[in-house]
């Protein structure tokens, strides 16, 4: 059977580990707009991120893999496990669209990353060829100026957590359990992350 041309969205991450916060923006951003699927995109390396804390990709892909298996509308991509590290959007988006040519492919992100979006790597041709989903971040106001037609904001509640937080938190001795899905307090305890 041929792909159906579907709307996608495209959340970016380290997901070192996904947590809560990420899957229950996602969920509501996929169950409140057109989007018919939104895709997890492990960035192996993200460009202006520390690489020292990272956990292995492939526990990061196999961490959103438990995580979203009851749900249909998320999906997790492993494509830039593939490509060349650092992860640029632009890249990704060039062999998305080779790809998966029959898709309409949204990039969602928090307005903490807005301000940064014209100084992404090739950013125009981004910007060009896919429109943005901007969600609301705790302390980043959005600017108006920032927006565009191919750049929406989208209300969407704040769920205040971080990855590394949760991180510190296992070094800690803390007990973290309900900000991760319990499938993925399991293998962090199985396979000793982040100690
Ligand atoms: N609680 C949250 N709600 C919504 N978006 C989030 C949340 N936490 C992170 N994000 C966003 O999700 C994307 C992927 O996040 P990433 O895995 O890099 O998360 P993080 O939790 O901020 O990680 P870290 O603390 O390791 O920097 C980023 O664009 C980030 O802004
Ligand atoms: O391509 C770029 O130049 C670029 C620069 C910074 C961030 N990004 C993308 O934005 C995603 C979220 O960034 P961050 O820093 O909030 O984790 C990250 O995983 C990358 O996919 C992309």
């Amino acid at each position: 059977m041929p792909n159906m041309d579907k709307n996608i969205g495209l959340y970016f991450g380290s997901f070192n580990p996904v947590h809560v916060g990420h899957l229950a923006l996602a969920n509501f951003i996929v169950e409140n707009t057109s989007l018919d699927e939104i895709w997890f995109i492990v960035s192996p390396q993200n460009p202006y991120k520390n690489a020292t804390e990272l956990c292995n990709a492939s526990h990061r892909v196999n961490m959103l893999r438990l995580s979203i298996s009851q749900y249909t509308k998320f999906k997790v991509c492993d494509i830039e496990l593939k490509l060349a590290t650092p992860s640029y959007t632009y890249a990704t988006m060039r062999e998305l669209r080779k790809t998966h040519p029959e898709h309409r492919f949204t990039i969602i992100i928090g307005s903490d990353n807005l301000p940064h979006l014209r100084r992404w790597k090739n950013a125009e041709e981004i910007i060009t060829h896919h429109s943005f989903i901007v969600y609301p971040r705790p302390l980043h106001p959005i600017n108006p100026q920032d927006l565009s037609d191919q750049i929406q904001v989208f209300k969407a509640p704040v769920f205040d957590i971080d990855s590394t937080s949760i991180r510190k938190g296992i070094r800690n001795g803390k007990d973290y359990r309900f900000l991760v899905p319990q499938e993925v307090f399991q293998y962090i305890t199985d396979n000793h992350l982040f100690l």
